[in-house]
């Protein structure tokens, strides 16, 4: 169905390419100076909290907003020259519903394909082969409105693929999805990624989505804080984290300083801590501030954990604060 993976290695490193790209809203910098590349059949994530910056970057990369400032290539296109071309080697999946109810899988799929100018035996092809990868070819003459809502999100993937696209975007595809739904999606972006070569570019606010991605961007008020694969950023946390209640965490926090010469982050109503050998200064916390202390939980590094150590913030309070 989609181009030999081979042929589109032979182009070039990177499949998406952003230089220096940001983006205002009036006075407001939604994205400032990006700059990351997407390689070819890789599945990128773009992990950040609500207000990051995320949509900004899909509606830009999807040719829906112009460019401002800087630069991006798509399948070696120019992002601000060359707009119609990359949507004819793009597929996109918004996060709104898209189907029409009324009409069955087939239906939904034969107009798509027709926007795109693909007709006939053609069509007929192409519907098959994606019905099949996406597992749906049973649903082919239900009414769209009757499916659950991962059928739904996996016929939107199906629409986004008909013209056999090199890139895939996806802007946040498990929202709305249970977990069951969410799995069965991963395994189909997954066979597309090894089956096809599709590039895939997602972005998400969910950890756990996040986890499934080779490489992760994590974008904080329109900033690129962080950039590796989720083993690559958990390392770049030091050692182990200790998350300290106590009912005067500030009192604490210069207690520990004092005693110990680091100094825990106040997150929330709780310190935080990152260190080499956590259960032993566990250990020797509790012995030191017995009375102090509530509780104590040790871990290991997390992705919420690199999102704090870059920013100070919990993810999800930096979405309320937004
Ligand atoms: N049309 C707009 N006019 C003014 N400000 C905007 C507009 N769209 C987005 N913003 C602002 O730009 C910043 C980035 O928003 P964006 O929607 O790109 O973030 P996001 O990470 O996708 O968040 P969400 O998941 O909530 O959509 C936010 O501060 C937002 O309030």
């Amino acid at each position: 169905m989609l181009s030999n993976p081979l042929t589109q290695e032979a182009t070039t490193a990177a499949r998406i390419r952003v230089t220096d790209i940001s983006h205002r809203y009036g006075d407001r910098l939604a994205l400032n100076q990006l700059s990351f590349d997407v390689r070819p059949a890789e599945i990128f994530g773009l992990l950040g909290p609500n207000g990051g910056g995320k949509t900004t970057l899909f509606r830009l990369l999807s040719t829906l907003l112009p460019l401002q400032s800087g630069n991006a290539t798509i399948a070696d296109r120019d992002l601000s020259t060359q707009a119609r071309e990359i949507r004819s080697v793009i597929g996109v999946t918004f996060q709104s519903p898209s189907l029409d109810g009324k009409l069955t899988v087939w239906e939904n799929l034969k107009h798509q394909a027709h926007l795109y100018g693909i007709a006939g035996e053609l069509l007929r092809e192409r519907i098959t082969s994606v019905l099949q990868h996406l597992g749906l070819t049973d649903r082919k003459a239900d009414l769209a409105e009757s499916l659950s809502g991962g059928l739904k999100r996996r016929v939107e993937i199906a629409k986004g693929l008909l013209h056999a696209p090199q890139v895939l975007l996806l802007d946040e595809p498990s929202t709305g999805l249970d977990p069951g739904a969410r799995h069965d999606l991963w395994k189909y972006l997954k066979q597309l990624q090894r089956e096809q070569g599709v590039t895939i570019l997602i972005t998400t606010h969910l950890m756990e989505e996040a986890e499934h991605c080779d490489r992760l961007g994590i974008l904080h008020q329109g900033e690129l804080i962080s950039l590796g694969t989720p083993d690559e950023l958990r390392a770049s946390v030091g050692g182990d984290c200790l998350t300290i209640h106590a009912e005067h965490p500030e009192t604490l926090q210069n207690q520990i300083t004092e005693r110990f010469g680091v100094t825990p982050q106040q997150v929330n109503h709780s310190l935080r801590l990152e260190h080499p050998r956590g259960h032993e200064f566990l250990k020797d916390l509790i012995d030191a501030f017995p009375e102090q202390v509530t509780s104590v939980s040790l871990g290991k590094p997390t992705l919420e954990d690199v999102f704090i150590h870059k920013t100070g913030h919990q993810f999800w309070q930096a979405e309320e604060v937004e």
